[in-house]
């Protein structure tokens, strides 16, 4: 469904992206991740044919970007980090509207504002105007007017920035219904890791205008973080003893002694608690805590920047 192949943008001073290599194949659910000013919105503009890219090139549903910018266009849906719907404009009307600006009859226009009114649940106010819509209303009411043209390929840009943890779970209710009920190909970006690792099948990492990773959020963590376990002693003598029984074994990589804690960094977390208590009588164990990783712990091992903190700029470079 999308292919590119070392696709740039560069602007005046800044190299946003510098050359991205994507497939996604029909049906999939990917979320592209990574720090403030990584560059996906960015390559997400280039996809849509809003941008034109420096270099490089991309096909998206079979169509060049380049080439064949309206073909492209009629088959795929975008909705951009802001609301695309007018104000004063009720919820239905807009629907519909949106319908002739893609060349549906009137009567079919009304047809599918009706079907979206009922997949994205807009039942109750669509006869509102839509100025009068909470943020998460609004943003479902986006939604479905990028999809009124029934595109086989949905982008969409931080859908659930700035909502609530209950207004957000409830828009991923419905972007799952309507992917499993439609097989459209929906890619996304965000910033809520939990929601990249959790909804989608598969994570594109991107770091300084690059992707740095590309997999199911699962292999990700398996391959590229470590499970960590905290083992919490009465006194230093035991958590010493503690440390220097787990240095020996096979599937540590990295222990270390804070005070009366030991931090021990391993792929194998159970592992390394089940061959602790073999070797170790446990006395002075007050407490065993393990954490599995998460995509922060990724980004982590990848950059040696938090993604939860980092607020990268790209490179810098005078382009011509
Ligand atoms: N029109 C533009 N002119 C100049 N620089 C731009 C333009 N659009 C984006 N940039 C810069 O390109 C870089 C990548 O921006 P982009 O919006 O793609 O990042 P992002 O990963 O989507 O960030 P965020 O998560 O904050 O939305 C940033 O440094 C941004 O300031």
């Amino acid at each position: 469904m999308i292919h590119t192949q070392g696709l740039t943008k560069h602007f005046k001073t800044v190299e946003a992206v510098r050359g991205i290599d994507i497939d996604v194949s029909d049906g999939e659910l990917v979320a592209l991740l990574g720090p403030n000013g990584a560059g996906k919105s960015t390559t997400l503009r280039m996809l849509t044919t809003l941008l034109e890219p420096t270099s490089g090139t991309a096909t998206v549903a079979g169509f060049s970007v380049t080439d064949q910018r309206d073909d492209v266009r009629r088959h795929i849906g975008y909705v951009g980090q802001g609301s695309g719907a007018g104000n004063n404009q009720r919820v239905r009307d807009e629907l519909i509207t949106q319908g002739r600006c893609y060349s549906l009859s009137a009567q079919a226009s009304r047809q599918r504002a009706d079907e979206l009114v009922d997949a994205l649940d807009l039942g109750e106010f669509a006869g509102r105007s839509v100025s009068t819509l909470s943020g998460g209303q609004r943003r479902r009411l986006d939604i479905a007017l990028g999809l009124v043209h029934r595109p086989p390929l949905l982008f969409l840009d931080e859908p659930t920035t700035g909502m609530d943890p209950q207004s957000r779970a409830n828009l991923w209710e419905h972007i799952l219904r309507l992917r499993t009920e439609t097989g459209t190909t929906i890619v996304l970006t965000t910033h809520y890791l939990e929601e990249a690792d959790s909804m989608a099948e598969r994570v594109i990492v991107v770091d300084r205008g690059v992707v740095i990773a590309d997999d199911t959020a699962a292999s990700l963590k398996n391959d590229l973080a470590s499970d960590l376990v905290v083992v919490a002693t009465a006194d230093r003598a035991a958590a010493q003893r503690i440390a220097t029984t787990a240095e020996r074994i096979d599937q540590v990589c990295d222990v270390t002694v804070a005070g009366s804690r030991v931090q021990i960094r391993s792929r194998a977390g159970s592992a390394v608690i089940a061959e602790l208590l073999r070797n170790d009588t446990g006395a002075g164990v007050l407490g065993v805590d393990l954490s599995r990783p998460t995509l922060d712990d990724v980004f982590l091992g990848l950059t040696g920047r938090s993604l939860r903190e980092s607020h990268s700029a790209p490179e810098t470079a005078s382009v011509a």
